[in-house]
């Protein structure tokens, strides 16, 4: 069992629901929220085309590895990350998405514009993790203060193409992993798939309602709460009817670079030892 609750975002005790769901699971559902239901779609639409065009249009957007650390831009399913400790890469095409990053392709037109409005939800979220933690544990900063609100905090639209034939024996749409940011706040896919791990090992469906936000706590808010609010493994497992796109769109919440999330780390340390183990920055 793995006691995931949905959280209703006008609940006056609403903060209390969260914090004991991302305390006991590192996970939660926020519906009836302030989101505009109709800009989700829109973005959503506005990826669909973008995934749709030919390779060498998206390829004109291809991130550089040069560009900082989280660099924004396209990511081919032939570059695709593989998770810690895991030899196939993930059957996924994504794009990076930061308000610092190079100019959009024309056709994204509302994506910025959920970029903020997410953003603003996750630093409410933030305050709320605060209070709740507030009466257990003494934090070293209010969590919503720590929050990088430009280039770190990525917005990825990611496209699970139809499955080959031939799947490669183990490669999954994501495998196995956990966040390496402060949150994530994911706005509900377009198919199913998403599943999360409980202290036993035992797999369990999200499914969560359309227009909902699955948040979860990332690796950086359990070094920075000495694992107060842990991060859980998740993944995306592959359909029995494999010719279905599936789309979802993470924005991943990271404090700024110089916080020091602990005795052993800052962010912008902890950050580059993950993304070498992801094969994202190069080892050297
Ligand atoms: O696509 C999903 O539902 C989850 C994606 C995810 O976990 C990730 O990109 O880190
Ligand atoms: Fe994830």
């Amino acid at each position: 069992m793995i006691n995931l609750s949905t959280v209703d975002y006008k609940d006056p005790n609403a903060y209390s629901v969260f914090g004991n769901s991302m305390r006991d699971t590192g996970f939660a559902i926020i519906c009836n929220h302030d989101i505009s239901y109709d800009l989700m779609d829109n973005v959503y639409e506005e990826w669909k085309m973008f995934f749709n065009m030919p390779d060498d249009y998206k390829s004109k957007f291809l991130f550089q590895r040069e560009y900082g650390v989280v660099q924004d831009g396209f990511y081919p399913i032939s570059i695709s990350e593989k998770a810690k400790g895991y030899n196939h890469s993930d059957i996924k095409e994504f794009y990076h998405f930061s308000p610092d990053g190079r100019s959009l392709p024309d056709i994204i037109r509302y994506t910025n514009i959920l970029y903020n409005d997410l953003l603003d939800l996750a630093v409410t979220l933030l305050t709320w993790l605060s209070r709740h933690i507030g009466g257990h544990y003494s934090i070293k900063q209010p969590l919503e203060e720590v929050v990088d609100r430009s280039c770190q905090t990525i917005l990825r639209a990611i496209h699970y193409p139809p499955l080959p034939d031939s799947v490669e024996q183990h490669a999954m749409r994501a495998a196995p992993h956990e966040d390496i940011n402060f949150i994530t706040l994911l706005i509900a896919a377009t198919e199913p798939g998403l599943e999360v791990q409980d202290k036993h090992k035992r797999w369990h469906q999200v499914s969560p309602k359309k227009h909902s936000i699955v948040v979860n706590a990332g690796d950086m808010l359990s070094e920075f709460t000495d694992g107060y609010y842990k991060s859980t493994t998740h993944r995306v497992i592959n359909p029995q009817d494999s010719n279905h796109s599936r789309y979802s769109m993470p924005l991943f919440v990271h404090p700024m670079f110089d916080v020091k999330l602990s005795n052993r780390y800052t962010a912008k340390q902890y950050l580059d030892e993950r993304l070498k183990e992801l094969g994202l920055l190069s080892k050297t």
